[in-house]
């Protein structure tokens, strides 16, 4: 058997994939943790978990992969990053708002992007005790649900479009990784995002996503491109391959 690809650092304890499954599950812990008996709430439980999910991802990133660049919500970004081959493109609390309400759809986001291409990836939804990883995903292979992974409040016009030729229904999630992960755990056929995120909003959740087979584009089917000077990705598109071509011809008109 071919040893799995390790970071830079000589004698590295983790692979890439192992590294990023631990590093999803372990903030998930402290954000966790965080919540405990709701001894505090609201923003401050938000800011809180932002900034103490960020620390430890930030520490262990810089122990077992100091060469690599890092992308993060919640960290100054470093314009070394453009001139990296290597970057970690991470959200360490998404869906903060849904997290501070005592919510289970909030995530934590860690993905290793190779020249702007998201390779080994995993998401945790901490409060349903799932970790999805690039090395463990499979292909959902449950019957179409008629299911379209949407955000709790809105619809943006392309998503409006595609459900009503398709005959979609909405499943409000909140957190773009959650919405990403109810592809992939087939309980939705599909997530159309417009209107703006930046690429640690649904990198990781891409990378997964394609690690199970899925089909991962913009919403005019080019491939998602990350780690950009401007780390804003405008749309994109996650679906079962049954449905993704017919997503896309429905959404072309007005996209
Ligand atoms: N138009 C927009 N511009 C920037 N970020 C956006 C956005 N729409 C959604 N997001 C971000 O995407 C994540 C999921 O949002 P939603 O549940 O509304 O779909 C949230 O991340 P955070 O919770 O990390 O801030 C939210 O801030
Ligand atoms: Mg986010």
């Amino acid at each position: 058997m071919s040893p799995r690809q390790t970071g830079p650092l000589d004698g590295a304890r983790f692979d890439d994939a192992q590294l990023s499954a631990h590093l999803a599950e372990g903030a998930g812990h402290i954000l966790t943790a965080i919540r405990h008996e709701g001894l505090v709430g609201g923003s401050l439980l938000g800011d809180l978990g932002d900034a103490m999910a960020q620390a430890w991802i930030s520490a262990v990133l810089s122990v077992h992969r100091p060469h690599d660049a890092v992308l993060s919500e919640e960290a100054a970004d470093d314009p070394a990053r453009l001139r990296a081959e290597r970057v970690w493109i991470i959200d360490p609390l998404d869906g903060t708002k849904e997290f501070s309400a005592g919510r289970d759809d909030w995530a934590v986001h860690i993905a290793l992007t190779i020249d702007g291409r998201p390779a080994d990836s995993a998401v945790c939804l901490p409060a349903t005790g799932e970790l999805f990883g690039t090395d463990t995903v499979t292909e959902p292979t449950t019957p179409l649900t008629g299911r379209l992974a949407s955000p709790r409040f809105w619809d943006s016009m392309p998503a409006e479009a595609a459900a009503m030729r398709l005959g979609l229904t909405p499943l409000r999630i909140g957190s773009a990784g959650a919405k990403a992960m109810a592809v992939v755990r087939g309980d939705a056929d599909a997530y159309i995002h417009a209107g703006g995120q930046h690429e640690w909003d649904n990198c990781a959740p891409v990378g997964v996503a394609l690690a199970a087979g899925l089909h991962c584009s913009r919403l005019d089917g080019t491939e998602l491109v990350y780690n950009q000077p401007v780390p804003y990705s405008t749309d994109f598109l996650i679906a079962r391959r049954e449905i993704a071509d017919d997503i896309l011809e429905a959404i072309a008109p007005i996209w």
